[in-house]
């Protein structure tokens, strides 16, 4: 059992310190001897195995160490949990995508992946994202702390896999270091870990509610306008489709701030099945519960999907089915999937040996939305990485629109809104290429008391304002019940 979700699980973290101390010390004497060997300084990766973690629980001790990034990521068996910075690799501008994965690529020179015997499969992971536009104005100051790319190799990850759990240590190691000041500076971090973690009591965590909200809703009417002035261009042919977004902020009454760990908590209860993730830089933490996956890589084969054409979900079983009917034999719905789903094919087929999709799109539903979705997986022909899937991806025509470039120009000039993180791509990448990356919807910035939440649509020449704001509003619905309280 990797994970445990249960909240009568005394440790959070299922591993003794002193078992760790005991492998750690071999391990750094190893470390120490491939930088003499080599003459250079590199990063030691080294990883213990965990007989299990409690994510929600550990993620909260996490948010007592003061190290400036936090990260989580959780979907069905995978869970990624990491704190601090061992190496930042970070880039700015149009050009963002090809720096971010020169320098990942430069990166997998300098770390070296050190595993207790059991865990010699665990390969040092980087997490990280990339803002939607990185030509776009940077008019919120709300994401100074995000960059324009990021992928960040933590101090400490805690990972689970179907194959089992562990920890790993990212440590920088030179030629003239000694066991004993690495391991005094490791010690530093662990001590506090172990000490919270024994500390914090769990049941405390999640039992009271999130404090309650005051929604700002002055923007319904510009939104609506700015919808039916895209549906004018649109059928003047400036496009065929373009995705618009707007935010909601949402402010706590009380003088607490939103508590992240509990956050991500309610959102894997109300959404078991999306990927829940917190990317927190500084004092700010970028939250979600997104249903796309934008690319995963293993050993070279990819999987993807596309995800367009939305409804609510039916009151009772009988109305439900009568509406993801209706969903798949909507034309506009299917149409608008179909350009999604053709677009990623035209997107990947240079980088692939053999791309599929099946014929047919299929129902993802979710707790308050269900949508159209297509899965698609292929093999990358050599020399291409799960990092160029997922430059050649970005921005999908479910959250940019088609033709791209055009869509692009017209969200940076008409939007009038700074979607930073929000619908970019974010996820994780190990040292040999395998990892995944979603699209960052159903998700908000969360900063002390104030939380920006985002949602968008996709609109063609005969979308309608009025039902295109009641979807904005129903896309809102997860992150804004996990705020609330509700899980
Ligand atoms: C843009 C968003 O969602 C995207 C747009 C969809 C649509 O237009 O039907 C459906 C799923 C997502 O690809 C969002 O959730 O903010």
């Amino acid at each position: 059992m990797p994970l445990s979700f249960q909240h009568s699980c005394s440790a959070p973290i299922g591993i003794r310190q002193s078992e760790v101390e005991a492998k750690l010390q071999s391990l750094l004497a190893r470390a120490i001897a491939w930088a003499q060997r080599h003459q250079h300084p590199i990063i030691a990766s080294l990883s213990f195995p965990l007989d299990q973690f409690a994510p929600f629980h550990l993620f909260a001790v996490l948010q007592h160490l003061e190290l400036s990034h936090r990260f989580f990521w959780l979907h069905g068996q995978e869970c990624l949990i990491g704190a601090g910075t061992s190496l930042v690799l970070e880039a700015q501008g149009a050009d963002v995508h090809r720096i971010l994965k020169q320098k990942w690529e430069a990166a997998r020179e300098q770390v070296v992946a050190l595993g207790d015997e059991q865990v010699t499969d665990v390969l040092p992971t980087f997490l990280g994202g990339f803002r939607f536009d990185p030509q776009a104005r940077h008019t919120s100051s709300a994401w100074r702390h995000f960059p324009d790319g990021a992928l960040i190799l933590p101090q400490v990850v805690f990972r689970s896999t179907q194959g089992g759990c562990s920890l790993t240590i990212n440590h920088s190691i030179t030629p003239e270091d000694t066991v004993l000041t690495c391991e005094s500076a490791i010690h530093l971090v662990l001590d506090r870990i172990f000490q919270i973690s024994a500390s914090l009591a769990q049941d405390a965590l999640f039992r009271s509610g999130m404090v309650s909200r005051d929604v700002d809703t002055s923007q319904e009417e510009p939104w609506k306008q700015l919808v039916s002035d895209a549906v004018r261009a649109i059928r003047q042919g400036t496009m065929s489709k373009v995705v618009l977004a707007r935010s909601m902020r949402v402010n706590a009454r009380s003088q607490s701030s939103f508590d992240i760990p509990s956050l991500v908590y309610r959102l894997h209860q109300q959404a078991p099945l999306s990927y829940i993730f917190a990317m927190q830089f500084q004092e700010t933490a970028f939250v979600g519960a997104t249903p796309e996956q934008l690319v995963a890589a293993q050993a070279g084969k990819i999987r993807t999907m596309s995800l367009a054409g939305s409804a609510l979900r039916g009151q009772t079983v009988e109305t439900d089915a009568c509406i993801g009917q209706a969903l798949l034999t909507s034309r506009k719905d299917r149409e608008e999937h179909a350009i999604v789903t053709d677009t990623i094919m035209q997107q990947l087929g240079p980088l692939c040996n053999t791309l599929h999709r099946p014929v047919l799109p299929q129902l993802l539903r979710l707790p308050t939305i269900q949508h159209l979705q297509t899965p698609i997986w292929g093999q990358l022909r050599q020399g291409y990485s799960l990092l160029d899937a997922v430059s050649a991806l970005h921005p999908t025509p479910a959250v940019g629109g088609l033709p791209s470039d055009g869509a692009r120009t017209y969200i940076r000039t008409y939007e009038q809104m700074d979607r930073g993180w929000y619908a970019g791509p974010l996820g994780w990448i190990d040292l040999n290429g395998d990892g995944e990356f979603v699209v960052a919807l159903r998700s908000g910035l969360v900063q002390k008391q104030t939380a920006t939440l985002f949602a968008g649509c996709g609109i063609v020449a005969n979308s309608q304002p009025e039902s295109e704001y009641q979807e904005t509003c129903l896309k809102f619905q997860v992150m804004l019940n996990a705020i609330q309280g509700q899980s």
